[in-house]
């Protein structure tokens, strides 16, 4: 059995704004049938104190960054958590990382290297009878991890750091760094020290053994200027330790035929049953019956997800004969332009803005094509949702968007594995035609169906990912046995 303490800062089903936590929340699971167990250390927001039934307190500390903290150890169903208790820097309103007006908290550098040290201290035997094997940080809020085991007491730990997005990096100012209460060698470009500043993405990648991705596409991207975003240097160098292993969904949670969010439940053969969930979704979103394609969004409302180009295309998405219901929250200024165009095209067009879990299942399960034109995108989980589901995914060709959704060009359609549209990144015309070509095919009713079974068959669970981290958790433990 291969013990590992993931670190992050959201798991699904406690916490969550993102992919990051569907990901976090689904790998303990999937990585069990392969002997490794995995214990998730989380910082104590309020919705996930509230979600734990009993806990045991297993490390005090009087002053962390400042205020009292302790751990607590809890499980759930088969979850084994590590919750960090500190309320002065977990428990208050607005979003994860910022308040309720939008801005970042700006003590967030304390609040996540205060997660990563105490991670660390666990790691290095903080709790008694508990000593993990290996280390496993995702993405920036945890990623200082990996810089307090180097400089903790089992230095020698296998680590290993993985990158949803490599947008989001923890970078702070260096004024902050005395108060990290790591070595003045740590301040170093072998070591924390980006630009001048802090980096803590920087410096988790600067120390893993192992870094991961989440698609094999996205891998490769980082390597280049265009989207390493400043790390593409470091990266490069480490290479040879960079694994691109693409995310799986959780096909337990993401089943048409019993999924609780949905009233009408369906299979690859009984695809016309979609069309009471469509009805289901029209009347959320407020949008008429109608003989186009039904397509949606679920989406953080973002220039990454390339929701300001889609904004600009609704009223040809209209003019071409399409619907469009958009389910997502994110930039207010795309939010704005996504509400005035639901405001010209009242009935054709609806938005909610927010956050729902169960909505996001119904749209999945009832529009008949879900638009993700991303700029860049590491892998993309609603793509996979969207063909589980039979919705046929229309997706920019970047990162785990390419590695994932099959184009339907002649060849492929053809042969019959076509799964959805792709179409070029970045472009209003190259989503305009996306958009086009699958209208056209939406009318072509066979094809689209053969399509959508497609979809439906591929095997998008963890089993296959799940196992490459189990192999790259043994291939880091083996390197660390003497010969
Ligand atoms: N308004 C809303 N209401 C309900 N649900 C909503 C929603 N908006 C988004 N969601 C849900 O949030 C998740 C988003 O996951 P994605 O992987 O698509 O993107 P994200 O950019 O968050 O994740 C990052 O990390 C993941 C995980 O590695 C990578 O796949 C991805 O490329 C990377 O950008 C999905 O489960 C989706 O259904």
């Amino acid at each position: 059995m291969v013990d590992i303490l993931a670190v992050a800062s959201e798991m699904h089903p406690l916490v969550k704004t993102g992919g990051l936590a569907d990901v976090v929340g689904a790998l303990p699971a999937a990585l069990a049938p392969y002997g490794v167990r995995v214990t998730t250390i989380l910082p104590g927001y309020p919705a996930v104190l509230a979600a734990l039934p009993t806990t045991r307190t297993v490390a005090r500390y009087a002053d962390l960054f400042g205020a009292p903290a302790r751990v607590l150890r809890a499980t759930l169903g088969e979850t084994r958590l590590l919750v960090l208790d500190a309320p002065l820097h977990f428990q208050r309103d607005g979003s994860l990382y910022g308040d309720p007006s939008g801005r970042e908290w700006s003590d967030n550098w304390q609040r996540f290297a205060a997660l990563s040290s105490v991670a660390a201290d666990v790691a290095g035997g903080a709790i008694k009878g508990y000593a993990p094997d290996i280390v496993h940080a995702h993405d920036w809020q945890a990623a200082l991890t990996l810089a307090y085991v180097r400089h903790g007491r089992r230095p020698d730990l296998p680590t290993v750091a993985t990158i949803h997005n490599l947008a989001f990096q923890g970078r702070f100012d260096a004024d902050i760094f005395p108060a990290l209460g790591l070595p003045w060698s740590a301040f170093a470009t072998e070591g924390v020290e980006y630009y001048g500043g802090v980096g803590y993405l920087k410096a988790g990648l600067y120390y893993a053994d192992a870094i991961t991705t989440v698609s094999p596409a996205y891998a490769d991207e980082i390597l280049t200027p265009t989207h390493g975003m400043g790390l593409d240097g470091l990266l490069a160098a480490r290479r040879g330790r960079l694994h691109g292993i693409l995310n799986g969904i959780d096909t337990v949670e993401w089943d048409s035929a019993t999924d609780r969010h949905v009233p009408v439940h369906y299979g690859p053969r009984g695809l016309a049953e979609r069309r009471r969930n469509r009805r289901a979704v029209e009347k959320r979103f407020g949008i008429a019956p109608g003989d186009g394609p039904l397509f949606a969004v679920v989406s953080r409302l973002t220039w990454q997800k390339g929701m300001d180009i889609l904004a600009d295309e609704i009223d040809d998405l209209v003019a071409m004969g399409g619907r469009l219901a958009v389910l997502g929250s994110g930039d207010r200024g795309i939010e704005g332009a996504m509400l005035d165009a639901a405001a010209r095209h009242r009935g054709k067009v609806g938005v909610l803005t927010g956050y729902d879990e169960s909505l996001s299942h119904l749209v999945q399960a009832g529009a008949d094509a879900l638009l993700i034109p991303s700029r860049f995108e590491p892998c993309g989980l609603t793509q996979l949702y969207a063909l589980r589901y039979g919705c046929i995914p229309v997706v920019a060709h970047t990162g785990g968007l390419g590695d994932t959704v099959i184009d339907a060009n002649q060849a492929a359609l053809a042969a019959g594995v076509a799964t959805g549209v792709v179409h070029d990144p970045g472009t209003r015309e190259a989503l305009h035609s996306g958009i086009h070509r699958t209208i056209a095919l939406y009318r072509e009713r066979e094809t689209w169906a053969t399509m959508q079974r497609a979809g439906m068959r591929a095997d998008f669970s963890w089993r296959q990912s799940a196992a490459r981290y189990a192999a790259l958790y043994h291939s880091l433990l083996q390197e660390r046995t003497p010969a």
